[in-house]
């Protein structure tokens, strides 16, 4: 068996929630971008040595596995969303878990950190989640592609903020990106955090259609001087969604950043994490990057729809020794 990383055995339930001053951005500093570099095949050689690495097992990975819960925007964004799966999912996200099991765990009153869902679903899940504290968050700016007009795109967010949501995914405009037109990314990114008022912006960079590793790195950074809270990497429809060493590229911008400014800025990986292990190895790598204090929920999410039904498996295995059928955890 291998040996549990010492790095990773203290409980992180027990962290402390400290409370943070939202990124105010700043101007935009072209210079700063302009010199950013990527080195890709570094990134890629240490991205392959991760899943590798870690291990942590028994109760360590169970608290582990518990802190990951807290951190997934649980998302339902499919065209056939209806009022009833969002109050399911919304029932999901209060109690993650079958009460027995998380009794057994001492950990009564867990949640998600968020539910994600499209602009319409929004009424529905701010009354399925009243009383419980958990945010609805709205994707906006018309995700996935995020090509209709601006106005109409910084409307969307008014209204998802008007309607209840508490956080807001916009989609940037990839062609910025394409075409090196940093300011109009900038000038985008500031007007849709001005539209969100007080509702958390989370800037989707689609880093599957930006090309290269020193684009996703650009992106990241216009994005975190135009003011966004978090930086996510997909949307979960394009065709690559988070990858390693676009999380490693991108925690790296948001290590520097707060190095230069002094602001810490969420991340969140989304698309195609459906796998306890492999949620294992990004709260493994946020901590090595830049620390537990990026381990909270208000500075680390997953996007994901089913990443919760293999986490609850992979905790009644710990409980029970049995793993049961995935089809029984099916809403997570
Ligand atoms: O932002 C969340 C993603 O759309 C979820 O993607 P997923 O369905 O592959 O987990």
């Amino acid at each position: 068996m291998t040996k549990p990383d010492t790095a990773l055995q203290h409980r992180p339930q027990d962290l402390p929630q400290a409370v943070e001053i939202r990124n105010p951005g700043l101007p935009l500093d072209l210079s700063w971008v302009r010199a950013v570099q990527a080195n890709t095949s570094a990134i890629e050689r240490r991205a392959q040595t991760l899943p590798g690495r870690r291990s942590v097992k028994k109760e360590w990975q169970a608290a582990w596995l518990l802190k990951a819960i807290t951190c997934i925007d649980l998302t339902t964004l499919s065209g056939d969303d209806t009022e009833a799966r969002v109050r399911r999912l919304c029932a999901k996200a209060r109690q993650p878990v079958r009460a027995d099991l998380l009794a057994a765990l001492g950990m009564e009153g867990l949640t998600v950190g968020a539910v994600c869902v499209y602009h319409e679903m929004v009424a529905a899940a701010v009354d399925a989640l009243r009383g419980t504290g958990i945010p609805v968050a709205a994707v906006s700016t018309g995700f996935p592609a995020g090509l209709s007009p601006l106005h109409l795109r910084i409307a969307e967010i008014e209204e998802s903020v008007k309607a209840g949501a508490e956080e807001i995914d916009i989609v940037i405009s990839r062609r910025h990106v394409l075409e090196g037109r940093w300011q109009a990314l900038y000038d985008e990114m500031r007007a849709f955090r001005e539209a969100c008022g007080p509702a958390h912006v989370k800037a989707i960079l689609a880093t599957g259609e930006l090309g290269t590793l020193r684009n996703v790195a650009r992106a990241s950074y216009v994005c975190m001087m135009a003011g966004a809270d978090f930086i996510k990497t997909s949307t979960g429809k394009e065709s690559v969604n988070a990858t390693l060493p676009v999380t490693l590229t991108m925690i790296r911008a948001i290590r520097d950043f707060h190095e230069r400014t002094g602001h810490r800025v969420g991340y969140k990986p989304a698309g195609g994490i459906s796998k306890a292990k492999d949620a294992l190895v990004y709260l493994a790598m946020m901590k090595d990057e830049l620390g537990d204090r990026w381990l909270q929920p208000d500075l680390f999410r997953f996007g994901a729809s089913s990443l919760l039904g293999d986490i609850e498996r992979q905790l009644e295995h710990h409980l029970t020794g049995a793993y049961s059928a995935s089809w029984r955890h099916a809403i997570g």
